[in-house]
């Protein structure tokens, strides 16, 4: 799994020609020898992907306003066979958008897109047999049905051969303990026991590739941790290639060696989460219990109390670094009763993150735009070429560069845009 090119991520495609599964000949890399084929290192595949939303509101009796949101703009990374992504980024970023794309739900507005060589936009019910996908905000199951009742009926669906679908099903059941909810009606299921239950209907035809969106959203901690210790083993077993947008940094630091932050539709950082960190410089924070009220603890820098109440102090210290030599010391001079540590805020990094570039680019005015609000009336459906062309223009205008060749190296990982 992972990177074989030490963390780093570069987005040079080869120039835009076309990838060895456009041949429908790279597709499993034995050929050559046990070099991995460019088929595998770009099993999922984007290239200056766009997705313009047209949304019309009405604003007076006869009035209405157009407005063309860009959901997702000049999108390019590759992912490889086997490789577990998360991928992160704030409220409407972009993320859930890219994911419809990539299984054939929305249709990009520009760019190039392949998933195992195929073009999910043209060939829907193709890809459907060789991806699965679970919205944590939604099911897919059938709400009145018994668990059980759904599983069959996708083994019609995807006409999954019968010895297969039975040993596939034995086996969900067990990794994901299932067992006693199967004749449950899924609309009576926990909120933990659904997403189990939709995890099993994705992967009950073997999929190669696996969509999440927020497969942890509102789960409680064991849930998670059951969530989270099955998508590593079937990573680890099956070799299955993961991709999962979340809100929570746990399911990245235990899941995916590799992270993409995307907002307002653009990539902006890709590598790993202690790069992404630095890019960052995030903070997480120490919180511990002492046994009575005490003043400051003294913190080796660059280790600082931020906050004292009570018993209880807050002490800072960069994300990057283990929390392990900071604890040992507090622990041998102070009367510890309990600690936790307390991850950084996503958004917190992402803006620290765009700080920085404004005063890289010189532009702090810029870092806000991408999502546009646009008055101009044209055809309906997608933003047309003419469209895109000014808005190139204007980006030009502005000094915008192109997320492809612009990266900051920063060691581990790339900070893109
Ligand atoms: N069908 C649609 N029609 C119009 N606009 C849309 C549509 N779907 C998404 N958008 C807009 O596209 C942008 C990106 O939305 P998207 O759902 O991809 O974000 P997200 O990163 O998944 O956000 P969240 O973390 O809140 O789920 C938002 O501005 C959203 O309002």
């Amino acid at each position: 799994m992972g990177d074989d090119d030490g963390g780093a991520r570069t987005y040079d495609a080869g120039g835009g020609g076309p990838s060895a599964y456009d041949e429908e000949g790279g597709g499993n890399g034995d050929g050559d020898g046990g070099r991995v084929s460019r088929g595998d290192r770009e099993f999922i595949l984007l290239e200056g992907v766009e997705k313009v939303f047209d949304v019309r509101r009405r604003t007076g009796f006869l009035k209405r306003e157009r407005r063309r949101v860009r959901a997702v703009d000049s999108l390019s990374f590759s992912v490889a066979r086997g490789e577990m992504v998360g991928c992160i980024g704030p409220n409407g970023a972009g993320k859930s958008t890219t994911i419809k794309m990539l299984t054939g739900i929305l249709t990009p507005s520009g760019g190039r897109l392949r998933v195992a060589g195929i073009d999910p936009a043209r060939e829907r019910m193709r890809l459907a047999h060789r991806i699965g996908v679970v919205f944590g905000q939604r099911t897919t199951l059938w709400w009145d049905l018994p668990l059980l009742d759904s599983y069959r009926l996708m083994h019609r669906m995807y006409r999954i051969p019968d010895a297969r679908y039975r040993a596939n099903l034995d086996r969900l059941v067990a990794l994901l303990d299932l067992g006693g909810l199967l004749d449950t009606p899924v609309r009576q299921l926990s909120l933990g026991q659904r997403m189990r239950g939709d995890i099993a209907a994705a992967l009950l035809h073997d999929p190669e590739v696996l969509y999440l969106d927020e497969p942890t959203i509102g789960l409680d901690v064991v849930s998670k941790t059951r969530v989270r210790d099955f998508l590593r083993e079937l990573n680890a077993e099956r070799a299955t290639t993961v991709l999962l947008t979340t809100h929570d940094l746990q399911d990245i630091e235990q899941l995916c060696s590799r992270v993409m932050v995307i907002d307002h539709g653009r990539l902006m950082y890709d590598g790993p989460l202690t790069g992404l960190h630095r890019a960052g410089e995030s903070e997480r924070t120490l919180v511990v219990d002492l046994e009575r009220e005490m003043p400051p603890v003294d913190a080796p820098a660059p280790a600082r109390v931020v906050r004292v109440e009570g018993p209880r102090q807050w002490l800072a210290f960069p994300a990057a670094e283990s929390a392990a030599p900071l604890v040992a010391r507090i622990a041998a001079e102070y009367p510890l009763v309990d600690l936790s540590v307390r991850e950084p805020d996503i958004e917190a990094v992402i803006a620290k993150m765009y700080a920085e570039r404004a005063e890289r680019v010189g532009q702090a005015g810029r870092a806000g735009r991408a999502v546009r609000a646009e008055g101009r009336g044209s055809a309906a459906g997608d933003a047309t070429e003419e469209d895109r062309e000014e808005d190139r223009e204007e980006d030009r205008g502005e000094g915008r560069e192109d997320g492809r060749g612009d990266g900051r190296e920063d060691g581990a990982g790339r900070v893109v845009s």
